[in-house]
Order: structure tokens, then C-alpha cells, then sequence
């Protein structure tokens, strides 16, 4: 610690192709260190003795031509509402959450000089990670405009659908957090309305 404060720990939710990134992207450009734990949830899947694991759970369908853990192949076994579908996501989530959980919170030490961190984490509630947090930020698009960017982003709607029935409602997730950003305007009025919260709770501190 060089005598800086503890960094403000800012946990980001919201539905794929809301605006998350966006919004972290900002709070970096002010002075923040981004953990995106999709990202690191990812970097596991290429570890060999996760590679393992998962083939011994789900099967050799999971690997690709390479040898490599396949994550379209993965998420088809996991993301369903069957039985057999939610053990094996809970057998996935048993293998990969503990490391994604110790590669955070080896890079929140990390950033302890950090003015903000950013916890871009999509089951931060799920998981009462928002319990590390000092203030929960959850994006809010509407539908037309969410159908809009996840086109854009060649996003199946059926399969974000699956996802997030395995996800608390958003109606839940949005009660729980400290802030509901709408983000239907432009980028330059979200970025704005990310500016005044920053010096709001800046000027509280
Ligand atoms: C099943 C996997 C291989 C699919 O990989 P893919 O590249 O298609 O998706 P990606 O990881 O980018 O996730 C995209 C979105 O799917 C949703 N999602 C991912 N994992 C889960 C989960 N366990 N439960 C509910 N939704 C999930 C989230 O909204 C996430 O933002 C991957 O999602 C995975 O390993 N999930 C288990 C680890 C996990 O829970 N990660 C979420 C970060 S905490
Ligand atoms: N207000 C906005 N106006 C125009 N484009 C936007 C706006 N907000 C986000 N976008 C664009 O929509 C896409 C999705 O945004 P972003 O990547 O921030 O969402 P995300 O929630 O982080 O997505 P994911 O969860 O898939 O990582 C990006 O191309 C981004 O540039």
C-alpha cells in the first residue's frame, strides 16, 4: 500500500451486448484496472488438467480437432433445462469458478494502487461476489435496442435465452444492484452518465 485509499470496487452486471464493456472501458480510461471474468473463465479452459477434468465429465464430443477444449460443443451439454443438462453446468462451475475466484482475487491485490476495479463479472450475484464490491452497476437496454446490438454481434437469441435461464431474473438482479444504467441513449450519454456517478461518489469519499 503507498498510502492510497483502497480502490473503489465497482461490480459491473448486465445481459450480453448491454453495454458493460463499454462502461468498463471508460472507468480504465479514469484511472480503473479491468477484471472481465468471461476472459479469465476462458484462460481455464486451456489448462490441461481442466482439460482433463471436463473430458472426464462431459466426454471426448467437448474436444475439437485440435485437441482443444470446444466451448460451442461445451455449451450445448450445459445449457439446458433438463436434469441432466444443469448437473453437468454445475460440474463445469465446480471445476472453473474456484480459479476464475483465486485469478481475481490475485488481480484485486494486484490493482491495490488502482483508482478504481472494475468486477465485470456476469454471476457476481449468483455468486455473492457483489460482497467484495463497494457498489453493484447493472446495465438496462431495451429490448428493441438489445436486439439491435446483439445482431450486430450475431448473437442467437435462443441461446441467450438458455443462458439466462440458468441466471437470476434481471428484475431481481437490477433491485439488488446500487445503480441501473439505462444505456438506450448514445455512447457519448452513457459515458456521461458514468462521469457524473464517478464524481458524484468521488466528491462522497
Ligand atoms: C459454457 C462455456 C464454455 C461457453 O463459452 P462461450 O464462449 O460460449 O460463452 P462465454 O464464456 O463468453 O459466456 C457468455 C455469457 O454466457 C453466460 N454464461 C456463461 N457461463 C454461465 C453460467 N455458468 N451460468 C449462466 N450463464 C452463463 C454469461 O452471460 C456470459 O457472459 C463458458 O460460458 C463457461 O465455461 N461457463 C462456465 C464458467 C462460468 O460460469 N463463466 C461465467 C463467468 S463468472
Ligand atoms: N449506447 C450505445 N450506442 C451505440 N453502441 C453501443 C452503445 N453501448 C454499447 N454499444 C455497442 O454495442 C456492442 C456491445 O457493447 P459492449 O461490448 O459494451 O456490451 P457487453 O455487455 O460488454 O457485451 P458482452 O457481455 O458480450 O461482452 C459494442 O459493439 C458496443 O460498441
Amino acid at each position: 500500500m503507498n498510502g492510497h485509499p483502497k480502490p473503489h470496487t465497482i461490480g459491473i452486471i448486465g445481459p450480453p451486448c448491454s453495454g458493460k464493456s463499454t462502461v468498463a472501458e471508460q472507468l480504465v480510461r479514469l484511472g480503473g484496472v479491468w477484471i472481465n471474468a468471461d476472459v479469465i473463465a476462458k484462460d481455464q479452459l486451456e489448462v490441461p488438467e481442466v482439460i482433463d477434468s471436463l473430458v472426464g465429465l462431459l466426454g471426448t464430443s467437448i474436444l475439437d480437432d485440435s485437441g482443444q477444449l470446444s466451448r460451442p460443443s461445451i455449451a450445448s451439454l450445459v445449457f439446458g433445462e433438463d436434469d441432466a443438462s444443469q448437473t453437468r453446468l454445475k460440474q463445469l462451475e465446480a471445476i472453473i469458478h474456484p480459479r476464475t475466484r483465486e485469478v481475481i482475487d490475485a488481480e484485486i491485490e494486484r490493482a491495490v494502487d488502482s483508482r478504481f476495479v472494475i468486477l465485470d463479472v456476469p454471476l457476481l450475484l449468483e455468486r455473492d461476489w457483489d460482497s467484495i464490491c463497494d457498489e453493484v452497476w447493472c446495465l438496462k437496454i431495451s429490448p428493441e435496442r438489445h436486439r439491435v446490438l446483439l445482431n450486430a454481434r450475431g448473437w442467437d437469441l435462443a441461446e441467450l435465452e438458455r443462458r439466462e435461464k440458468r441466471q437470476l431474473p434481471w428484475a431481481q438482479k437490477q433491485s439488488r444492484a446500487d445503480w441501473v444504467i439505462e444505456n438506450n441513449g448514445t455512447k457519448e450519454e452513457l459515458a456521461a452518465k458514468v462521469l457524473e456517478r464517478v464524481n458524484s461518489f468521488e466528491q462522497r469519499t
